[in-house]
């Protein structure tokens, strides 16, 4: 019997961690290239002229084809038809080509070139989306960001399938086994990617002292390049698996259209969706623009750029302390002596202050605001390890949404208090990014396991699809919505900018944030409702998401 258990791959610890790994380091370069162009929006406007609507449009337009061509849906579908490895592979080369196109409309290469010509007259606006106010496009958009948004809808394409796709990947391989917590490591990973980027966009984009932004994109494309290898050789151990077994491709849990309709039925599915939108509109949009808020409303004192400080040897150092912060409270989940957990811990939270004091001395945004996902990476298993024993996932998503309320509402009214402040400011700046951080934890923990207690186990890949629609829906509008609100509440900054009066240098840390962090605020408090909503009617129907997953 234990000789049969042992005969195939996903019986092997060892071999379903490494799939895990190359699963998770996919992701990990895909949440790369997903925010590379966020640590340098103001780069952006002072080198290829990408005012606040032009780079929130570019953004926003991720998700465009996901939301309007019904893409994601019909990536389930693929999914079903063609399985794991197929799909793996297909969104791999489809975030490639979408990245290519992204990278080659930021170079040097495009401006003045026959395409910039054809996209500054040509794509003013799509029909039947345009009079919507939906289009991914504006008359006056720059030509660079018009076709960096065509690359960029593309990668979102393949992003999001390679999101749903790496899911049942895990679950192939991990079902019944310790899969929370490989969920929960793969999701820590993407995070990992998020502070990456914030730490290394800048420094490729600034490399030898000369500004190209397409620096950046290009690392960002080989790293995706990686991926889609990561995902060939993915391909070769689940062929091997299913040789194995004797299975057909994930025939057992096959996404059919007609699975929406029992899903759109179940109440609270639609109150964990809508939570969900509301809540990632808040994060992941914010995300885009938070480096540029931070730069609008802290006083940096301009590091010598000889000293020490100002070297790439200090990023270095500054990112493999990341790792350690990240590695060891990570780590403490597995400690199995309460001493090595709380040697851990301790490591951790010293590197931690290590790595925001050095943030402080580099007077960077970029390197203050990498820590918010760093804190992500450390604490999210932690709290899917709670909600696996524990229970208390509806409460968990209500904690989370308070906390996104009270940092979006300090950044908005606190932080440009101590403007002028330096030490004060980024004070301010590190606890409520850290407090961010913990939201962003305690919300994807509970809430992706929730899942699937709302929906049958056959149809948890479509459920899986159609939630992450409904949220790219927030992700396509929020980016563009704060780009939009942006430029109108600072009408003067916008006029001397046209009128040459500022350069387009002090025009990029010189807006005022305010409105864009209360309207995010009020998705968090929009989220906050639902989450008492879901409270209740889990009390009245028994949705069991107070429960903890593994029952004693
Ligand atoms: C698991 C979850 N992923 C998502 O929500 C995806 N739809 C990625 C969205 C990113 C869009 N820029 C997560 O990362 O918590």
């Amino acid at each position: 019997m234990v000789e049969k258990i042992q005969q195939t791959l996903r019986d092997s610890a060892a071999m379903r961690w490494t799939v895990l790994l190359l699963l998770a380091f996919a992701m990990f370069c895909s949440y790369i290239f997903m925010d590379i162009l966020s640590p340098i929006k103001d780069l952006m406007q002072s080198t290829r002229g990408w005012d606040s609507t032009a780079f929130g449009t570019m953004q926003g337009s991720e998700t465009f084809l996901n939301v309007f061509i019904f893409f994601l849906i019909f990536a389930g579908i693929i999914l079903d038809k063609m399985g794991v490895r197929f799909t793996a592979i297909l969104s791999g080369v489809v975030m490639l080509v979408g990245a290519t196109i992204n990278w080659y409309a930021v170079t040097e290469s495009f401006q003045g070139s026959g395409l910039d010509t054809w996209f500054t007259n040509n794509l003013n606006y799509i029909p039947g989306f345009d009079e919507l106010g939906i289009s991914p496009f504006y008359k006056g958009m720059p030509a660079s960001a018009k076709f960096a948004a065509v690359g960029f809808m593309i990668f979102g394409c393949g992003v999001e399938m390679a999101g749903i796709t790496v899911s049942r990947g895990i679950v192939k391989w991990f079902k019944g086994r310790e899969m929370a917590l490989a969920m929960g490591s793969e999701m820590a990973l993407a995070r990992l990617g998020v502070a990456s980027c914030m730490i290394f966009s800048p420094v490729f984009a600034k490399l030898g002292g000369n500004i190209d932004v397409s620096r950046s994109v290009a690392f960002g494309v080989i790293l995706l390049l990686v991926a889609l290898i990561m995902f060939i050789v993915y391909f070769f151990a689940d062929k091997k698996l299913d040789a194995q077994t004797g299975e057909a491709e994930e025939k057992d849990d096959p996404f059919k259209l007609s699975d929406l309709g029992k899903i759109m039925s179940s109440m609270g599915f639609w109150l964990v969706a809508l939570l969900c939108v509301l809540y990632y509109s808040a994060i992941f949009p914010f995300q885009k623009y938070a480096v540029n808020m931070l730069q609008c409303n802290l006083t940096f004192n301009p590091v010598d750029p000889n000293s020490f400080w100002a070297t790439n040897t200090v990023t270095i150092i500054q990112y493999c302390i990341m790792l350690v912060v990240a590695a060891a409270a990570f780590a403490s989940n597995f400690s199995k002596t309460k001493g090595m957990k709380y040697g851990l811990l301790a490591l951790a939270v010293v590197s931690l202050i290590i790595f925001c004091y050095m943030g402080y001395m580099r007077q960077s945004a970029e390197t203050i605001f990498a820590v918010f996902p760093l804190l992500a990476v450390g604490i999210t298993p932690i709290l899917g390890n709670y909600v696996d024993h524990k229970g208390k996932a509806a409460s968990m998503l209500v904690i989370g949404s308070v906390l996104l309320i009270i940092c979006h509402l300090t950044f908005a009214f606190i932080l440009p208090m101590f403007q002028g402040n330096a030490i004060g400011g980024v004070v301010v700046a590190y606890v409520t990014i850290l407090v961010l951080g913990a939201s962003f934890s305690l919300v994807p923990a509970s809430l992706w396991p929730s899942v699937p207690k709302l929906v049958d186990s056959k149809i948890i890949g479509s459920a899986y699809a159609l939630i992450f629609w409904v949220q790219n829906i927030g992700l396509w509008l929020f980016p563009l919505l704060i780009g939009k609100v942006l430029d109108k509440t600072n009408p003067q900054l916008v006029a001397d900018l046209k009128s040459g009066i500022i350069t387009p240098e002090e025009a990029a840390i010189s807006y005022n944030y305010t409105a864009p962090l209360v309207m995010l605020a009020c998705l968090g408090g929009a989220a906050l409702i639902l989450g008492f909503i879901l409270k209740a009617v889990d009390k009245k129907k028994g949705l069991g998401l107070e429960l903890p997953n593994i029952q004693k």
